[in-house]
């Protein structure tokens, strides 16, 4: 994979050596033309990997501008067979039918009763037009073809008629800053989890090899993120459904992670190793009869195994808090996400389990959710 800062880089070179005048602007509109983006746009895709295909393509164009001496312009109405004029009237025409497009989708979306919906429908198009939603409108000027207009149209169906959460749609999700692949077999990583994984940053930051055991991995948004941003742990995550750990395995390699492990288990049932740094842990937690009573769009797809717990939904907690000690070193951390009005419940029961130093940390809604305490 080469990334389009490289390619851009090379085609300035190339222009340079045969002579070109400004080589950075004709390389410019080569590699925008062929990644059908604007010009400007192309500097919010610098990171962006290129296919070998585009990479291909980028290649004979430069050549064929270089056999020719001819700069970007004559050589497009080459490949065209149109002038200059004619193509900048049909970018025109494309963008105010993209753009009318656009907003049919968004008064969908919004007749739907569906919050937010210009970001929404911005992030349907840039998705299947592999674009950034930043610099979307920059990049209509190029044709949207039949093929992507069917998928643009399933997937704003998808969202305005059957209410399916937009990260299941795009099949991803971004969570401290990474990506994740997410389906409805995973619970889909909220923003408050990442408070939790903050917390556990700083907690392991003095640990030099910090051995960490993740319970109910889901999509594996915390085990990933710990070991990307601890390289020298050993995280371990586990979870009770094969599907969850299908995608938590594909998440690593997405993320390239090499010091995470994923298991099959029941909480503790088949994790061996008692000498664990940290245990984090975001269960399980809503009670059955709030369960009843949630959003129509996390009930329909979002794992209900990911959402509620028995006891009021403290079953895992009490479990969990009754057996840690066991798997934890002397000074050992247990963390938890909780629930709404369970943080000083769960405080509880890690008092009266060996546990001390209890921390409560509240959310960005000022609601009590995570909380960490120390093996005695
Ligand atoms: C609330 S989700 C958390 C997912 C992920 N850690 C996150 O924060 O986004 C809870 C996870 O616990 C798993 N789980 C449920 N019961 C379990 C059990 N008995 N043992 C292990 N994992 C379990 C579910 O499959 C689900 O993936």
């Amino acid at each position: 994979m080469e990334k389009l800062i490289n390619i851009l880089k090379f085609s300035e070179e190339y222009l340079k050596k045969y002579s070109f005048s400004k080589p950075r602007l004709q390389a410019e509109k080569v590699v925008a033309y062929v990644l059908k983006l604007d010009r400007i746009s192309l500097y919010a895709y610098f990171d962006r990997d290129l296919s070998e295909d585009e990479k291909v393509q980028i290649k004979n164009f430069l050549k064929e501008m270089a056999r020719n001496r001819m700069d970007f312009g004559k050589v497009l109405e080459k490949l065209e067979n149109k002038n200059v004029d004619e193509i900048t009237v049909e970018k025109e025409n494309h963008k105010k039918e993209n753009l009318q497009l656009l907003k049919h989708s968004v008064e969908y979306i919004e007749k739907n009763g569906i919050e937010n919906p210009k970001l929404e429908a911005e992030y349907i198009f840039s998705h299947v037009l592999k674009t950034n939603r930043l610099t979307l409108t920059l990049d209509f000027t190029r044709k949207i073809s039949e093929e992507e207009k069917k998928l643009i149209k399933e997937m704003i169906i998808k969202r305005a008629r059957d209410k399916k959460p937009l990260q299941y749609i795009l099949g991803e999700e971004e969570f401290f800053g990474y990506k994740f692949k997410v389906d409805e077999r995973v619970l889909i990583p909220r923003p408050e989890t990442e408070l939790l994984v903050e917390q556990c940053i700083v907690l392991m930051s003095d640990v030099k090899t910090p051995f960490i055991l993740d319970i109910g991995v889901g999509s594996g948004a915390i085990s990933v993120t710990l070991g990307k941003k601890i390289p020298t742990s050993k995280v371990l995550g586990v979870d009770i459904s094969d599907g969850a750990l299908e995608v938590a395995n594909q998440n690593k390699e997405l993320n390239n992670v090499k010091n995470v492990k994923f298991i099959k288990s029941d909480v503790f049932e088949n994790v061996s190793y008692k000498e664990f740094d940290m245990i984090v842990s975001n269960p399980p937690y809503i009670p059955e009869k709030e369960y009843k009573i949630l959003m129509h769009e996390v009930k329909k797809y979002e794992p209900k195994l990911a959402l509620t717990a028995e006891d009021e939904g403290l079953y895992f907690y009490k479990l969990i808090t009754k057996k840690a000690s066991d798997y934890l070193k002397n000074g050992g951390v247990l963390a938890f996400e909780v629930g709404y009005n369970q943080a000083q419940k769960v405080k509880n029961m890690m008092e009266d389990n060996e546990f001390e130093n209890i921390v409560i940390v509240k959310d960005y809604h000022q609601i009590e959710r995570i909380v960490i305490g120390k093996k005695k």
